[in-house]
């Protein structure tokens, strides 16, 4: 695809949302990198980074990339896109990396299901990668809650316990929804069907079969996952801690990499990792 496009060697890449948490962090993992160069760094409009050198923003030495919110104009000089920003900003940015061709990579969670469908249909014309956790010890956690759930019945009961920062914006996390749907995959439901979110007053008994998710914010908690499995006498508890984003951004740059000589179409981690059924 590179060569044929007379690009050079390395992927060149925009990171949206720089900004931000996730952004800060995959510009330095890019920088840091001898496989790809970031060629483009990307902010809301009205943002105060636009226009100014992304190093002056960091307060590090000036890095010859000017923050745009020119969208279509930054995708079209790259090969690949990482985003972690938000749905409607994230849907906008499928559209227009498939225009320029791009391989998308999406860490944004809080997708509604219209959004989801939106991100399918400019697969049909571009490489997107799309997974609410980029970890590998997460996407490995998948594997495993399939399992667990596929080996147990339903007199063990499914509940998924998430923590995040503070500033997080949506719940239940990206993550507990995809270990929610390797459960329901397990025992051979959809998840619509069990998902019993966030109780709260008269609940009434537990409802057999059933997947509970609930969601702690607090502090700067990086993200936390457990999987809990509870009969009578008995638990099991499966769980991931993250303590640095930095291994978020890794898993975006490897999927940037990976999508680079794949076919038009929609990827998960699970084929980045070779994970896969
Ligand atoms: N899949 C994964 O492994 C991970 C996913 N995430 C997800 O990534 C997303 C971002 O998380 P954080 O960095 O913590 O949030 P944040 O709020 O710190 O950063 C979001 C950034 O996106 C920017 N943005 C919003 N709309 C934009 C637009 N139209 N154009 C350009 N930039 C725009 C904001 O200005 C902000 O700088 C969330 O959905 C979060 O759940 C976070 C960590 C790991
Ligand atoms: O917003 C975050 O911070 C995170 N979001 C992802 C999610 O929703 O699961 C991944 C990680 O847990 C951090």
């Amino acid at each position: 695809m590179l060569a044929e496009s007379g690009m050079t060697e390395k992927p060149g890449i925009v990171v949206t949302g720089v900004s931000g948490r996730m952004g800060r962090m995959l510009v330095e993992q890019v920088q840091k990198s001898d496989r790809m160069t970031l060629v483009a760094a990307l902010e809301r409009e009205g943002h105060d980074w636009v226009g100014r050198d992304l190093g002056a923003c960091l307060g590090v030495a000036d890095m010859g990339v000017t923050v745009t919110s020119d969208a279509l104009e930054a995708f079209s000089r790259a090969q690949a896109v990482i985003d972690f920003t938000a749905p409607a900003a994230t849907v906008a940015f499928a559209e227009l990396a498939a225009q320029a061709r791009a391989v998308h990579v999406i860490g944004t969670t809080g997708l509604s299901d219209d959004d989801i469908v939106k991100i399918g249909a400019a697969a049909r014309h571009a490489v997107i990668v799309r997974a609410g956790n980029m970890s590998l010890g997460v996407n490995l956690l998948t594997r495993l809650t399939r399992q667990v759930a596929a080996a147990l019945d339903e007199d063990w009961d499914i509940e998924i316990v998430e923590s995040h920062h503070n500033q997080k914006v949506d719940a239940p996390s990206g993550t507990a929804l995809m270990l929610g749907e390797a459960a329901a995959e397990g025992r051979g439901v959809s998840l619509n069907d069990v998902s019993d979110r966030g109780r709260d007053g008269i609940t009434g008994a537990r409802k057999k079969g059933d997947i509970g998710f609930h969601a702690i914010r607090g502090g700067d908690v990086v993200g936390e996952h457990e999987v809990i499995f509870a009969a009578a006498g008995e638990r099991i508890k499966l769980t991931h801690l993250a303590s640095d984003r930095a291994l978020f951004a890794r898993g975006a740059l490897r999927a940037a990499l990976w999508g680079q000589d794949k076919a038009p179409g929609e990827y998960d981690m699970l084929d980045v990792l070779g994970l896969g059924d």
